[in-house]
């Protein structure tokens, strides 16, 4: 009898998957696992709307607490970030960065003002959007998410799941050709356990590109790596992005990364300072 493992529904409702078997544990490296998207959230967004701009951002304020705890900790934040550009996000711990991050990737209800994440309005947005939304955006945090029982190659592929245009066959290929861009054509079918911290968020990268994205958000993907990793971490970004006309909104404390980004923007007290444009140099 196998052992039958338990997924976090909580993980499931975050790719908007639903589980169809129960999953043998563990799996042999060369099993597919059987989810379908739930049949009401199977929309597209039409990308006619897009018109280069990917996130846009007008005078949104955001609340936490009701009544007398009811604080603001998002100010008139103003943002445009357009088709293929990496931005980053700097800023003070509190500051919002993450409620800002959360808030574009339709995993946060925004309150006030406008927020069109790629040409859909997200203020009163119905969950069947932000869904539809959240199909086309790839995530990559700090604690990587993976699914231990999976091996990398099974992750990478759980991805794909999403998206029913995909054939198995298809979503297999993918997910190799991803892993071997993120250099793990070796580590394949390894389980997460068996992998140093950057191997993991290398592959937490190939799962959030393995279905074409249109939107990365990423929360401190380099936090915690060595400077070495972290580096090498957010060039595989870079270059995949570029290569795909991804768009990337980072968020991160990591000096060293900087340069990657196209524009940073920097956040402090809830408010966003405008215009601040990083020059990077050739050399
Ligand atoms: N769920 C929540 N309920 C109430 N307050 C919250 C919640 N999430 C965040 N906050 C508050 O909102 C403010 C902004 O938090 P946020 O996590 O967005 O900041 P941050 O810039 O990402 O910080 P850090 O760099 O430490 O991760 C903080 O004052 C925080 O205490």
């Amino acid at each position: 009898m196998p052992t039958i493992l338990s997924v976090s529904s909580h993980y499931l409702n975050y790719l908007n998957l639903q589980l169809l078997v129960p999953i043998p544990y563990p799996l042999s490296p060369n099993q597919m696992l059987t989810f379908k998207p739930k049949a009401q959230d199977l929309v597209n967004i039409d990308s006619g709307n897009l018109n280069d701009i990917v996130v846009d951002v007008q005078h949104l304020n955001h609340y936490f607490g009701k009544g007398n705890l009811k604080k603001q900790v998002l100010f008139d934040i103003n943002l445009q970030i357009g088709k293929g550009e990496i931005v980053l996000m700097t800023g003070p711990s509190g500051s919002g960065k993450t409620t800002l991050l959360t808030l574009s990737g339709g995993l946060r209800s925004p309150q006030e003002g406008s927020m069109k994440v790629l040409g859909v309005e997200m203020v009163g947005a119905s969950k069947r959007k932000v869904i539809e939304v959240r199909r086309n955006i790839g995530y990559i945090f700090q604690a990587h998410n993976l699914l231990k029982s999976l091996t990398a190659q099974q992750n990478v592929q759980m991805a794909g799941q999403l998206h029913p245009q995909m054939s198995s066959k298809e979503i297999k290929e993918r997910a190799t050709q991803m892993l071997d861009a993120v250099g793990l054509s070796e580590r394949k079918s390894y389980y997460p356990d068996n992998l140093s911290g950057g191997q993991k968020q290398r592959v937490a990268i190939a799962r959030a590109l393995m279905s074409h994205p249109k939107l990365v958000l990423a929360d401190e993907p380099t936090a915690a790596l060595d400077s070495k990793s972290g580096r090498e971490i957010v060039e595989i970004m870079q270059k995949l992005a570029k290569e795909q006309g991804t768009t990337i909104l980072m968020v991160t404390h990591d000096n060293r990364i900087l340069d990657v980004a196209d524009r940073i923007v920097h956040l402090e007290d809830g408010c966003l300072a405008q215009n601040d444009v990083l020059t990077v140099s050739d050399s």
